[in-house]
C-alpha cells in the first residue's frame, strides 16, 4: 500500500480511538461539543477542523452561547474558552493546574523533530525572556543594514542594475519570508551566515514542515511517531541539513561569548549553553534552528498581512505613515537623523496597523493551549474541567468583543495610535502608551498569549517587521496587480491561518530624492 492511504487510515484509525477516548473523559465534564451528534458527527467535525477550525470555533461560541464547548480535531480535543473571565484564571495560573510546557511538548513534537531540547529550555528562557529583549538596541542598525541589502534583492528591483525594472509583482507571503528569514538571522548569527542561501532554505522549509508536521504526528499512536518522522525526513529534508550548514557559524561565535557587548542573539545562546553544547556545537546549532522556527514564520505572517492591509490605504493615510517615520528618525527624542530603537519605539501608525492586524485577522482558530494536570471548575462555579484535557482561548471571540472595540468588525489601521498620547514612550507602565501598543498583554488581546508563557520574543519581533516596513514604506509605492482580490483570503490548515500563497503584490520603486533610512551616526 502506498504511503498516504497508509497515513490516512492510520489517521483515521487514531481519531477514532480518541473518539472512544473522548468519550470516556467526557462524562465527567457537562461541556457540549461543538459539529453534529453521534460517531459520524465526530469524525466529520474533525475533518472539518482540518481546513475550518475558524468557521467551527464561531460556530460553536454562538451555539453556546459564549459558553465553554468541545472542538474535536485531528490533533485532539480542545476545550474552547473565549469569555475574559476565562483568559484571567489561565492568565493568574502557574503550570500546576493548566501546564503550558507539557502541553507545547504534545503540539509541537520538538523532542521528535529537534532532539532533546526541552529537558534544559536555555534557549528559550532568561536568552528570550530578558537579555534579547536588553540587547535589541544593538540589533536595530544590524538588522536595518540587512533589510536595505536583502529587500532591493528578493523582490528584483536593483538600483545598481540598469536592466532593473522599476515597477515588480512578486508573490507576497514567499518573499517576506525569504527577507525576514535574512533580517532575523542578521540578529540570530550576523553576517556572512545570514546570507548562506542554502541554509537560508534548509532553515524556511525546516520553519515551514515543524508547525503542519508536528499536527500530523499528533495523528499517530505515540510509538509511532519517531518512525513516521524519520520517513518523513529522509523524503522531504529535516533540520539535519541546516544545523550542518549553520554550525560553522555558531562555532565563529564561540570566541565572542564572554564579551561584554554580545553582537548576535547566538552569542547570548552561548553564554548559558552547558559544556557539554559548548565541546558539541551541533547540539547549539539545533537550538539557533529551533528558535528561528519560531521567529521568522510568525514575523513573515505579520509583516505579509500589514502590507496587503497597506496596499489598501489611501495615499493619504500612506503620507501620514511615511511622515511619522520620517519625524520619528529625526526628532530629537527619536533617533537625531538615525534609525535607531528610540526612533523605531516612535513609528506609532506602524505599531497600531501590525496591533490591528492581530486583532482583526484570525491568525490561529484557537491558542495558549494548557494540559490540565487537575480537575478544575471555571469561575462560573459550575463547569468542570477535567484532568487530562486540554483548555485553549479561542482569538475571534476576544478580538471582536464590541465591548472592548468599537465597531470591532471594521479593519480600522489607526485604531491603537489613535488612542496613544503622543510623545509617550511604549514603555512607560500603565500609560495609554504602553497598554496600546503592539507587544501589550491584555486579557482582550491575545495575539502573543497571556500570563507566565505569554511570547518572550515579540518585542524582537515587533522591531524586526518595523524595520523591514518603514524600508518597504520609504522607498517602495505598494499595489495590487490589475485584476486580483485586495482581500487575498488566507489558507487555514488545522488550527493555524496563514497569508495566501498565492497572493501577489506590485512594489513600484518611489521617485524623488529619499536616499534610504540611516543606521549609523
Ligand atoms: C509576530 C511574531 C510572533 C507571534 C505572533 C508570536 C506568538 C506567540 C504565541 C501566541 C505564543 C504562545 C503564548 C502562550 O502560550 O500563551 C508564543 C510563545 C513563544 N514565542 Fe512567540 N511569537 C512571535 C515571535 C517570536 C519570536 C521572534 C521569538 C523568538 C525570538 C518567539 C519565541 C517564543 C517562545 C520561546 C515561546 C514559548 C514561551 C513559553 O512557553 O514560555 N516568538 N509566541
Amino acid at each position: 500500500m502506498s504511503l498516504i492511504p497508509t497515513t490516512l487510515l492510520i489517521a483515521l484509525a487514531f481519531i477514532v480511538v480518541s473518539f472512544l477516548f473522548s468519550k470516556a473523559l467526557r462524562p465527567r465534564s457537562n461541556i457540549p461539543r461543538v459539529g453534529p451528534p453521534g460517531p459520524f458527527g465526530y469524525i466529520y467535525t474533525v475533518f472539518r477542523s482540518i481546513l475550518d477550525s475558524d468557521g467551527l470555533v464561531e460556530e460553536g461560541w454562538n451555539r453556546f452561547d459564549g459558553k465553554p464547548f468541545v472542538l474535536p480535531s485531528a490533533t485532539g480535543e480542545w476545550i474552547v474558552l473565549g469569555r475574559p473571565e476565562d483568559v484571567e484564571l489561565l492568565r493568574r495560573s502557574d503550570d500546576s493546574v493548566f501546564n503550558a510546557p507539557m502541553r507545547a511538548k504534545q503540539l509541537f513534537k520538538p523532542d521528535i523533530m529537534f532532539g532533546d531540547i526541552t529537558s534544559n529550555p536555555y534557549h528559550l528562557e532568561t536568552i528570550i525572556r530578558s537579555d534579547l529583549t536588553k540587547a535589541l538596541k544593538s540589533l536595530v542598525p544590524e538588522m536595518l543594514e540587512e533589510a536595505q541589502l536583502v529587500i532591493p534583492e528578493k523582490i528584483g528591483i536593483l538600483d545598481s542594475s540598469e536592466s532593473s525594472k522599476d515597477s515588480v509583482t512578486v508573490p507576497l507571503f514567499e518573499t517576506m519570508i525569504s527577507i525576514v528569514a535574512r533580517v532575523s538571522n542578521r540578529a540570530m548569527i550576523g553576517a556572512p551566515g545570514c546570507r548562506n542561501e542554502k541554509f537560508l532554505k534548509r532553515q524556511v522549509s525546516v520553519a515551514e514542515q515543524a508547525i503542519p508536521m508536528g499536527q500530523v504526528l499528533g495523528w499517530f499512536p505515540g510509538g509511532w511517531r519517531k518512525a513516521v518522522w524519520k520517513v518523513f525526513s529522509i523524503v522531504a529534508g529535516s533540520k539535519d541539513e541546516a544545523v550542518k550548514l549553520l554550525t560553522p557559524y555558531v562555532v565563529e561565535r564561540i570566541k565572542y561569548a564572554q564579551q561584554d557587548n554580545p553582537q548576535v542573539i547566538t552569542d547570548l545562546l552561548l553564554r548559558y549553553a552547558p559544556e557539554e553544547d559548548i565541546n558539541q556545537p551541533e547540539k547549539l546549532t539545533v537550538r539557533v534552528v529551533h528558535l528561528n522556527m519560531a521567529s521568522i514564520h510568525t514575523s513573515s505572517i505579520f509583516t505579509t498581512h500589514c502590507l496587503f492591509q497597506l496596499a489598501r490605504m489611501s495615499p493619504d493615510q500612506i503620507d501620514a505613515i511615511r511622515t511619522e517615520i520620517v519625524d520619528a528618525i529625526q526628532s530629537p527624542e527619536g533617533g537625531r537623523g538615525v534609525c535607531n530603537k528610540n526612533a523605531v519605539d516612535k513609528f506609532y501608525m506602524l505599531d497600531s496597523i501590525l496591533k490591528e492586524v492581530g486583532r482583526y485577522q484570525s491568525l490561529f482558530a484557537v491558542g495558549s493551549s494548557r494540559f490540565v494536570l487537575h480537575d478544575t471548575l471555571l469561575s462560573d462555579g459550575t463547569t468542570l474541567i477535567p484532568a487530562g484535557s486540554v483548555v485553549s482561548l479561542a482569538p475571534k471571540p476576544l478580538h471582536k468583543n464590541p465591548k472592548s472595540y468599537a465597531d470591532p468588525e471594521v479593519f480600522d489601521p489607526f485604531r491603537f495610535s489613535k488612542l496613544r498620547t503622543r510623545n509617550q514612550q511604549p514603555q512607560e507602565e500603565g500609560s495609554s502608551g504602553m497598554k496600546n501598543s503592539f507587544t501589550a498583554l491584555s486579557n482582550d488581546y491575545i495575539v502573543f498569549g497571556i500570563g507566565k508563557h505569554a511570547c518572550p520574543g515579540r518585542f524582537f519581533a515587533a522591531l524586526k517587521v518595523k524595520v523591514i516596513l518603514a524600508e518597504i514604506l520609504l522607498n517602495y509605492d505598494l499595489s495590487f496587480p490589475e485584476g486580483t482580490s485586495k482581500y487575498p483570503k488566507p489558507f487555514a490548515f488545522n488550527i493555524f491561518t496563514v497569508p495566501s500563497p498565492f497572493a501577489k503584490l506590485t512594489f513600484t520603486k518611489r521617485k524623488g530624492s529619499f536616499k534610504g533610512l540611516s543606521h549609523s551616526a
